[in-house]
C-alpha cells in the first residue's frame, strides 16, 4: 500500500484545475444502463471509484472504453446477466444505483447490498422504498437484493421522501425516468450533483423538471438514447483545495473551473475565519493573507455545508485562534479524523457528534493512517501546515476521491510525494 509524504509548511501559489465530481459522475455512469444508445461523458475524474464501476458496467455487458481528454465512453447497446456481484459493490456505495437502472431497463436485478465509507450505518431503506413505490417487488437474501418490475414495468408515483438522502433521490430518479407516467418526488435533496444527473438524463431523452429543489417531477418516456454530457465540477475537491490553500500564511490559489455558487456555506465560514475568497472569470481565488478565527460549523444538505468537507475543516480549525464547535448532523460515526489528526499535535475532543478543536496548534508531522476518503485529505490539509514531515499511510481511501493529488498540490509549492510501497516499507 502506498503512502502520502509531506514536509509541511510551504504556502500555496498558483493554479489548481478542479476535475469532475466523483459524487456526479458515479451516477452518471449508472445512467448508461437506461438506454441502448452510447453516453459520453467528459471531464471525467480518473479515480478508483470510476474505474471500479467501469468493472462492474463491463460485468453488466456494458463497453467501457476511456478516451483521451478525460472523456468515458459508454455502451449498453446490450446487457448480459442483471447481476451485481459483492466483490465489485462493496467498496463503494454508489455501486448499488446500478439496480433502478436495471430493473426500469431489463426489469429484474439482483444486486449487492453496497459498501462505502464507514461513517455511519448507511441503510438503503429509503432507496429501495422508492423502488417499490414505483412498482418493484424487492426481497432480501443473503446479503442481496433481488428486485423484479411487474409484467407492464414500473409505474410513476408520488414519492415522500421522510428524510433528504442523495443517493435515495438519485435512485428514484434513474428508475423513475422509464417508468409509465408521472413521478413525483418530494423532500429531494438539492446537490448539484442531482442537477447534473437530471441534466444528462434530459440530454438522453428523458422527462425531468425541478431538479435542484426540493420537488422532482417526472414524466416517463418509452425509451432513452445516447448522449454526450460534461460532468459537473467537484464542489469537494475545490473546498478541500481551498482550505489546502489556507492551511499556510499567505497561500493564494485559484481553483480553476470550480462553480462559486457550488461552495456558498464553505465560503462564507471560510470569510468569518480570514481567508479571502473571490469568484473570478474561470474559476474561484482562495488567499489567506494572515491568521485564521475560529468558527463554529455545523453539517446540513445541500446548499447547508457538506459533511465531505467535515474533515478537512476540521483540520483548517485546528490552525485558528479559538474554540470551534464542530457538529455533523448526516451521519453518526464521522470524526475517525479526529485522533489521528490529534496525533500532529491538535486538540479536539469528540461529544457525541459534536467535535470541538482549541486551536492555534503547532502542529508537527508524524505518521498518521488514512480512516476512510474525506479523512485521509483532512490529514493532508493538516500536514502541510506541520513542521517537519506527515506521512499518511492507507492512501487507497484518498486514491477513490481525489485525482492526481499530489501533483496539483506539489505545482502549486507544496512538498508531497506518493511513496510506493517497497520490500522494505
Ligand atoms: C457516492 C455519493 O454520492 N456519496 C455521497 C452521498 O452519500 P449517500 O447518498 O449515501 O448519502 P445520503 O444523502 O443518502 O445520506 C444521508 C443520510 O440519510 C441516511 N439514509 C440514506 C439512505 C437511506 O436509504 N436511508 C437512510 O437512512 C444516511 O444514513 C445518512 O444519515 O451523499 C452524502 C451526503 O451528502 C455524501 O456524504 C456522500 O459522499
Ligand atoms: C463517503 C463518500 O463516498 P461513498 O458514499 O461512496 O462512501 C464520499 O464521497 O465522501
Amino acid at each position: 500500500m502506498d503512502s502520502i509524504s509531506i514536509r509541511g509548511g510551504s504556502r500555496l501559489s498558483g493554479d489548481i484545475e478542479i476535475s469532475g465530481a466523483k459524487n456526479s459522475a458515479l451516477k452518471l455512469m449508472a445512467a448508461c444502463l437506461l438506454t441502448d444508445g452510447p453516453l459520453e461523458l467528459s471531464r471525467m475524474p480518473r479515480l478508483a471509484d470510476t474505474r471500479f464501476l467501469g468493472h462492474l458496467l463491463a460485468r453488466l455487458g456494458v463497453t467501457v472504453e476511456e478516451r483521451a481528454g478525460a472523456k468515458l465512453f459508454m455502451h449498453a447497446n446490450t446487457l448480459g446477466e442483471p447481476f451485481a456481484p459483492y466483490d465489485l459493490v462493496r467498496k463503494m456505495r454508489a455501486s448499488f444505483n446500478v439496480l433502478g437502472p436495471l430493473i426500469a431497463r431489463v426489469g429484474h436485478a439482483k444486486v449487492s447490498l453496497p459498501g462505502g465509507c464507514a461513517i455511519g450505518a448507511r441503510p438503503v431503506d429509503l432507496h429501495l422504498q422508492a423502488l417499490e413505490a414505483l412498482g418493484a417487488e424487492i426481497e432480501l437474501s443473503e446479503g442481496y437484493v433481488n428486485a423484479k418490475a411487474p409484467a407492464g414495468g414500473l409505474t410513476g408515483a408520488r414519492i415522500v421522501f421522510p428524510m433528504v438522502s442523495v443517493g435515495a433521490t438519485e435512485h428514484a430518479m434513474l428508475a423513475a425516468v422509464l417508468a409509465k407516467g408521472e413521478t413525483v418526488l418530494e423532500n429531494c435533496a438539492r446537490e448539484p450533483e442531482i442537477a447534473d444527473l437530471a441534466g444528462c438524463l434530459n440530454a438522453m431523452g428523458a422527462k425531468v423538471s425541478g431538479a435542484g429543489t426540493a420537488t422532482i417531477t417526472i414524466e416517463g418516456v418509452s425509451k432513452l438514447h445516447g448522449a454526450d454530457w460534461a460532468v459537473v465540477p467537484d464542489r469537494i475537491e475545490t473546498g478541500t483545495y481551498a482550505m489546502a490553500a489556507a492551511a499556510v500564511p499567505g497561500g493564494d490559489v485559484l481553483l480553476k473551473d470550480a462553480i462559486f455558487d457550488h461552495n456558498g456555506a464553505l465560503w462564507a465560514l471560510l470569510r468569518k475565519a480570514g481567508v479571502e475568497i473571490q469568484a473570478e472569470e474561470g474559476g474561484v481565488r482562495v488567499k489567506r493573507p494572515g491568521g485564521l478565527t475560529a468558527v463554529d460549523m455545523q453539517t446540513a444538505p445541500f446548499p447547508g455545508f457538506p459533511t465531505d468537507l467535515q474533515a478537512q475543516f476540521m483540520a483548517l480549525m485546528s490552525l485558528a485562534d479559538g474554540a470551534s464547535v464542530i457538529r455533523e448532523t448526516i451521519f453518526e460515526n464521522r470524526f475517525m479524523h479526529a485522533p489521528e489528526l490529534s496525533r500532529l499535535g491538535a486538540r479536539i475532543d469528540v461529544r457525541g457528534n459534536e467535535a470541538v478543536v482549541r486551536g492555534p496548534c503547532a502542529l508537527k508531522g508524524a505518521p498518521v493512517m488514512a480512516t476512510d476518503l474525506r479523512a485521509s485529505v483532512s490529514l493532508v490539509i493538516a500536514g502541510l501546515a506541520a513542521e517537519g514531515e506527515t506521512m499518511v499511510s492507507r492512501i487507497y481511501h484518498l486514491d477513490r476521491g481525489f485525482e492526481r493529488l499530489e501533483d496539483k498540490l506539489s505545482a502549486c509549492g507544496a512538498q508531497i510525494r506518493r511513496v510506493a510501497e517497497t520490500a522494505e516499507n
